[in-house]
């Protein structure tokens, strides 16, 4: 009888010794700084943690999609619109397509289906690895806005720490490293803000009309448009399968769901921003922030025209900027404000 409690006892000490173990390697393993202890309270506390973890969308010590921390994030996100336009994602239903033709008013636009067919005859179209789910993983993120703030901010060793650096429109890092990094591994353009790309980087084109589409195809082939609602380069030297597109679908998404049709449609910040929620799991976001007099001035240049979206109310910065300090101060992204 003794002998067979002293067996259970040293069955049941194994058996602890063995969770125990697992407990702190796998809370470890998720970054958790947790002290492991032979305190029974903790052990439990400890394994309804682990329970927990087990379940997290992600490995970094928090992770952007994980649901059930803020009610505000979790009304607004929705992890099933697609990000990318690809070949096995070209449906955009009526009620978008008509919202995203009104954008920039195009007169006679081209038939969107023959547009996208001839769209994906020339670039890959995918994109869906990407979108891809891992556990194990932890995709740090930067989003680099164009804000002045971001002179003298020495942000640059932190922002090329990223895993994926995002940046937009003409922003250069040539001359501004320090500041802004080096790194970019996507960056997001229209025609009208097309800049030339290091090799390496994927070019993250936003649609804003069907001519957006197919200034694409002309750009990589004929060189016939030249012009939309200002004068666009003819030809680009872009590899074609580091072409992507952003989905119109997702484009409404944001503006429907974050943005609460404020402004005529997202600016191509907010629009990086939430984009960023969906591919990364941890998003740290840079380089936004109005002049004093709530212009958007750039970190390169004394642009004069940064107020121009104010004027003819394309964007509503300010709601952008709520959006972007809310979801820092429910903790879905970090914002780092410059100087
Ligand atoms: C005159 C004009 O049309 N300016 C627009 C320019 C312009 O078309 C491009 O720079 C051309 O390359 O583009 C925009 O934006 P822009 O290229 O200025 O900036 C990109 C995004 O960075 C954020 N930003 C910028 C400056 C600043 N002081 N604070 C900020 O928060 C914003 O989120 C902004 O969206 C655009 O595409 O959104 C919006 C701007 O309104
Ligand atoms: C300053 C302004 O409102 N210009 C608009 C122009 O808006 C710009 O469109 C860009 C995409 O093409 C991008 O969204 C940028 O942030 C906007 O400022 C277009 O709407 C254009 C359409 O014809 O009309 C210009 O007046």
């Amino acid at each position: 009888m003794v002998a067979v409690k002293k067996k259970n006892l040293k069955m049941f000490t194994l058996a602890l010794l063995f969770v125990i173990t697992i407990t702190s390697f796998l809370l470890n393993y998720t970054n958790s700084l947790v002290m492991v202890t032979w305190d029974p309270k903790q052990i439990v506390t400890q394994l309804k943690k682990l329970m927990k973890y087990s379940q997290r969308p992600c490995s970094c010590s928090s992770c952007v999609p994980e649901l059930g921390l803020s009610f505000w994030f979790d009304e607004r996100f929705n992890q099933t619109v697609q990000p990318f336009l690809t070949t096995r994602n070209t449906f955009i239903p009526e009620e978008s397509y008509k919202w995203w033709l009104k954008l920039q008013g195009e007169g006679n636009p081209k038939n969107i289906n023959d547009t996208i067919k001839e769209l994906f005859e020339i670039i890959p179209g995918d994109g869906e690895q990407l979108l891809e789910r891992d556990v194990s993983r932890c995709r740090r993120c930067a989003v680099v806005g164009n804000s002045g703030n971001l002179r003298q901010s020495q942000y640059g060793q932190d922002i090329d720490a990223h895993d994926f650096v995002l940046r937009m429109n003409r922003a250069p890092t040539a001359g501004f490293e320090s500041d802004v990094g080096s790194k970019t591994t996507h960056h997001f353009v229209y025609p009208e803000s097309f800049r030339d790309l290091a090799e390496n980087v994927s070019m993250i084109v936003i649609p804003f009309k069907t001519l957006d589409l197919r200034w694409i195809v002309s750009a990589l082939t004929t060189g016939t448009i030249n012009f939309t609602y200002v004068p666009v380069p003819r030809k680009i030297k872009v590899k074609r399968d580091k072409i992507l597109v952003y989905h119109p679908v997702f484009i409404k998404y944001v503006y429907d769901h974050w943005l609460q049709h404020h402004g005529r449609y997202p600016s191509t910040g907010i629009l990086s921003v939430i984009f960023a929620l969906h591919l990364c799991d941890e998003v740290d976001v840079y380089g936004f922030g109005a002049d004093s007099n709530g212009n958007w001035h750039h970190y390169w240049e004394n642009n004069g025209s940064g107020g121009a979206f104010r004027r003819t109310m394309v964007h509503d910065g300010d709601f952008e900027s709520n959006i972007t300090l809310t979801l820092a101060s429910v903790d879905k992204i970090r914002f780092f404000k410059g100087r």
